[in-house]
Order: structure tokens, then sequence, then C-alpha cells
């Protein structure tokens, strides 16, 4: 695949390599997804073709898959094992980067989820951590020391996402809405106030306890709240997403160099419901797989701070007679994240087993 942005070449501490679990040999119940290959945007004629695809699994799923996406194998395999050395350093040294309760009102919610009074809000568990690195971070936030040296590499991976994976998203968006590349383009200015982030996760093997506990949840079923989530994709199987056809969760297959794009509610919002922000949730893995870490690479796109939530002014929309807001209130899209921290919308969609008192938890407090 063509590799259009690899890892600098400048000497670095070397980080220990993180060994994958080998992909399930389980045969699980797979959603089928629709796959981008993103190398048939550079033709005008593919590029329509790819337009179509998009829309087809915006509108099936919310979920696809995007093949020869641009970011090297070698660039995904440091940023895995990036993720893995700050997901695993010892608890004194990840306290001094965990978000603070002020920025964590204000929606900034950078660096660490906090272990302390903030973190037990929810009842996290403490098998499942992350670390989150702002795209637009005027205070310039320190990194623990490990990621120092690599915190060009960390905005290579940024920038690419942002830049090249992300407008072709964008451009291709302009096409299903008949409307100039810039209007789409625009929502996601760079250099404007906004709250991006690249997040590192890690989900640590539970005890057979805390999974009975837990009902075998790692993450209750939610919908993210940007527009684009980019999920390098890995070969723990665990992500599950709601089918809406059939209303039964599906498992998310493992499909090797790829990213795992969904659908988040600030796009839902911008597009009149044409796309569709899908529930999803993390569960227990299979047998095979479930006594090794996990760790997460996952890009949150959202549009900047002061972009409306309410349907693009798009000729395919009004045809489609979908360009009403969807909500009673438009919200920016900074309010609406508040509103949301604060309760608005609350949605449980961990409705497929029955709720037991104390058990249920939003690791993330309603932080997605
Ligand atoms: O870990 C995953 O596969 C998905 C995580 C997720 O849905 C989220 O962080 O919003
Ligand atoms: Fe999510």
């Amino acid at each position: 695949m063509p590799s259009a942005v690899c890892p600098s070449a400048v000497a670095k501490p070397t980080i220990p390599k993180f060994i994958p679990a080998a992909p399930t040999k389980e045969k699980l119940d797979y959603v089928e997804l629709v796959n981008l290959d993103l190398s048939k945007f550079e033709n005008p004629e593919t590029r329509k073709s790819l337009a179509k695809e998009l829309l087809d699994g915006v509108i099936k799923h919310g979920f696809l898959t995007i093949s020869n996406h641009g970011i090297s194998d070698e660039l995904c395999e440091s940023q895995v094992n990036l993720a893995h050395a700050v997901m695993t350093l010892p608890a004194e040294e990840k306290a001094p980067y965990e978000a603070t309760p002020e920025e964590d009102a204000l929606g900034r919610y950078v660096g660490f989820k906090p272990a302390g009074k903030l973190g037990a809000k929810g009842g996290f568990h403490k098998t499942l951590d992350h670390y989150n690195i702002l795209t637009y971070d005027p205070e310039n936030h320190q990194h623990p020391e490990v990621l120092r040296p690599y915190v060009d590499e960390v905005n290579e991976v940024i920038g690419f996402i942002r830049h090249n994976i992300l407008r072709k998203l964008l451009a291709l968006m302009a096409i299903i809405l008949e409307v100039p590349e810039e209007t789409i383009a625009s929502t996601h200015a760079f250099g404007k106030e906004s709250t991006e982030y690249l997040r590192y996760m890690i989900y640590n093997p539970r005890t057979d306890e805390d999974n009975d506990k837990y009902r075998d949840l790692y993450l209750a079923g939610h919908t993210d709240w940007g527009t684009f989530t980019f999920l390098f994709s890995q070969p723990i199987s665990a992500l599950q997403i709601l089918e809406s056809s059939t209303n039964t969760w599906k498992w998310v297959q493992y499909l090797p160099q790829s990213l795992v794009v969904n659908v988040g509610e600030a796009l839902e919002l911008l597009t009149g419901g044409l796309f569709r922000a899908t529930i999803h949730r993390v569960v227990k893995p299979p047998a095979d797989q479930e006594r090794h870490k996990r760790i997460g690479v996952i890009y949150f796109a959202r549009p900047v701070d002061e972009v409306e939530l309410k349907p693009i002014d798009s000729p395919y929309l009004k045809r489609l007679g979908i360009d009403k807001p969807l909500d009673e209130k438009v919200f920016n899209m900074a309010d609406y994240l508040e509103a949301r921290k604060h309760g608005y919308k609350r949605l449980d969609f961990d409705h497929d087993r029955p709720r037991t008192d104390g058990y249920h938890m939003d690791p993330f407090h309603g932080n997605y």
C-alpha cells in the first residue's frame, strides 16, 4: 500500500515492542461493513463512486473500514508501541498528567483519565484507562517523559489524519451533499478552537469475578459525540455495533492495515440524520484473546467549537426532506459537548441485559 507518512528518521529512545494478540479463531457474528479504498480518491471518476460507497456505509451501519489510508504499517506499529508504553506507566508517573476537574468541566479532557475522585465517580474499573492528546492545545500541555521525544511523530499522525484522511472524507461528503468542498471543510477549519484529540487506550484482562460484575462489558453502549472517529484496526475482537435492521449486537471484524471509522452525533446533526451515529460498545474478547492487553489508538474528529449543529444547507438534504434540525434546540459544538456532559440526551443503550443496581458503569462519565 502507498505509504504517505512514515516515522521520522531522527534517533529516539527505543520503545519496547508490544506483541499484539493473534487474531481470534472463533467464528463470531460479524457485521458486514463497507470498505472505502481511499486510493480511489485521486481519480475524479473513482472519487464519485467512493462518495457513493461512503453514503452506502453511513446509511447502512454508520461504521466503515478504510484501506489504503496512507499511514504506513511502521507508523501504526510505532503508535501502538507508544500507546502501550504510555498506558503501562506506573500510577505515580501518570498522576501529574491527569485531567483536572476544571479541564473536565470545560470538556477539554486532556491527559490521563483521572484515577482519583473524579475517576471514581462513574464506578470506573481499573482495567480500562486512556490518555488524550489535544489537537488544538493553546496551553501546550506537557506529556509524560516517555512520550516527549515522540511528540513530532504524534503530531505527524494527527496532522495526517486531519489533513489527509479526514479532508478526503469531508470532500466526499461535499459530493454527497452537492455543496462546495469548502462548505464542509470549514466545519473543521484548522487552528480554530476545537476539542479534537488522539486517544491512547488500554483494556487490561479482567478476572472472571470482574467480568461477572460488569456483565462482560468494558465500555457500555454509546454514540460518539463528534463527526468521524478513526480507530487503528486492532486484532482483539471486542468492538460491537448495534445493527439497526436486526436490533442485535454484531462484532466488528479485524481487517489488517485498515482504519475503522464511525459516525458521531455531531455529524448526524449536520446531515439531518442521513449519516448515522451508530451505537457501539466494547465487550469481553473471545476466549483465545481475553488474557491479552488490548491497546487502542483512536482519533476523534469534531467540528470547531463555533459550528452550529444543524443540517448543512444542501440541495440533497432538501430533496430528501431532512433539512430541519433534528433536535428542538440547536447548539454549537462547544455548547453541545457541555450539555451532553451535564445530562442532555443522556442515553442508556446498554439495554440487552438486565441492569443490576450499582453494576452499570460509564467509564467516561459520559465523555464521548
Ligand atoms: O476500543 C474500541 O474499540 C472502541 C472505543 C470507543 O468506542 C470509544 O472510545 O469511544
Ligand atoms: Fe466510541
